[in-house]
């Protein structure tokens, strides 16, 4: 679920702060809230308490030092129960509200190469083909790309979740050795009045400080809507898509070495101004492939660091695993594997101290894969799965 409109989100707060008896104070603050979901909110009205708790506490040690009788002052509701949240104060809210900022800021992050290898990222030959064709060429050719009439394009990794978009984009970075910028859609969006559109001008910014760099902007379509549909009357949405607009245009005047990649499982819901040519107008969808093979390649990539037993075949691992197994469908089955092994290792070692050696190297099993498979079910069905493919049938053509 995206950001909550302005209606949902005095709905939530008022809900949340009814008994508190500050709800006036939901009309004040509102305003510094586009942009939460759910999550945030129930983040805030909780934070607020623990604010609370600690200002109980507080006058609770100041009450008992000096040994007075003055007490808290609580009210007492219709049912003649009182209740600690009669405590709460505007002020709480206010101080909880600035915690959130801060968070945010800090939650932007700085820039690094990540440590995902190409190996790492199993199947998807063709999606990683194409992303390199538009990352690492302009990167090696940069006085031809400069002058080029091509403007530069950004790509957008689209389909069901789980599949590997982050870690293709993650594997760009390392092998191309940029800096790698990860901000999710729903962070950058901040409360205050004009904080987005700064946060995406910070983004920028410091993608630029560290070029040759990567921005990859997971979850674009909550951070990207078509503009006037996210029925948030402060139009903070609206504001933020036009800035990316002008950031990534700004891209196309300077060097070569600054990318953004895009990732979302709705691409129908971004506005259609971003996928424009020169910026992310390169559509790349990453699906789930019902092949054995698929599977097998991306079981041996998930097991790159394992210490497999001579019984294990990952082919016939990859056939008997749900033909809409995700890659992170079976990050779980080799992560769970791995676990079961593991265990049984330690019950071993308690039985026979003389094992106590092999403890350090967990050796998995066919058996063990076998063992976990059945516990394991698919994240997506085959329906939804379609229904991705309907979208990629719908956007295909469109990039090329
Ligand atoms: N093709 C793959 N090869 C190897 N591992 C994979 C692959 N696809 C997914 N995984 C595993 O699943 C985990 C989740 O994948 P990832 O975060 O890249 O998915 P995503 O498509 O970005 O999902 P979301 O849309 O939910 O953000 C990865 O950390 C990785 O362990």
């Amino acid at each position: 679920m995206g950001p909550l409109n302005e209606e949902q989100r005095v709905e939530m707060l008022s809900q949340s702060l009814e008994k508190s008896g500050v709800s006036d104070i939901v009309k004040e603050i509102i305003g510094q809230t586009s942009g939460f979901m759910p999550k945030d909110i129930h983040a805030l009205v909780a934070d607020a308490g623990a604010n609370l708790v600690h200002r109980l506490q507080d006058v609770k040690c100041i009450n008992s030092d000096k040994a007075s009788s003055v007490k808290l002052t609580s009210t007492v509701d219709d049912s003649g129960i009182k209740s600690p949240w009669h405590n709460l104060g505007k002020k709480d809210i206010i101080r909880a509200l600035e915690r959130s900022k801060k968070r945010n800021a800090s939650a932007l992050g700085t820039p690094k190469v990540p440590n995902i290898k190409w190996e790492d990222v199993g199947g998807l030959e063709d999606v990683k083909k194409s992303i390199l064709d538009t990352v690492q060429l302009p990167l090696l050719h940069k006085d031809l790309f400069a002058s080029g009439l091509r403007k530069r394009s950004g790509v957008l990794l689209y389909g069901p979740p789980g599949t590997g978009k982050t870690l293709l984009a993650k594997a760009v970075a390392t092998e191309c050795s940029l800096n790698f910028l990860s901000v999710k859609g729903p962070e950058l969006i901040n409360m205050y009045i004009g904080e987005s559109e700064k946060n995406v001008r910070d983004i920028f910014q410091k993608a630029r400080s560290a070029r040759p760099c990567v921005i990859f902007f997971d979850e674009l379509d909550s951070l990207a809507p078509a503009r006037g549909a996210s029925g948030d009357s402060g139009g903070v949405m609206d504001r933020v898509v036009s800035q990316m607009l002008a950031e990534i245009d700004g891209l196309n005047d300077s060097t070569q070495d600054l990318f953004i990649i895009g990732a979302s499982n709705r691409p129908d819901l971004i506005d259609p101004a971003l996928l424009r040519p020169g910026r992310f107008d390169k559509l790349l969808y990453v699906g789930v492939n019902s092949d054995t093979s698929y599977r097998e390649r991306v079981l041996l990539a998930l097991t790159r660091k394992f210490k497999l037993h001579e019984n294990v075949s990952l082919f016939t691992i990859a056939s008997k695993c749900p033909s809409n197994f995700t890659g992170a469908d079976m990050y779980a089955l080799c992560a769970d594997a791995w676990f079961h092994a593991a265990k049984c290792l330690v019950s071993r070692v308690q039985m026979d101290s003389t094992l106590n050696d092999q403890v350090d190297s967990v050796v998995v099993e066919f058996g063990d894969f076998i063992e976990v498979l059945g516990e394991l079910s698919p994240s997506l069905s085959i329906a939804e799965i379609r229904k991705y493919e309907a979208l990629r049938d719908q956007f295909e053509g469109a990039s090329k």
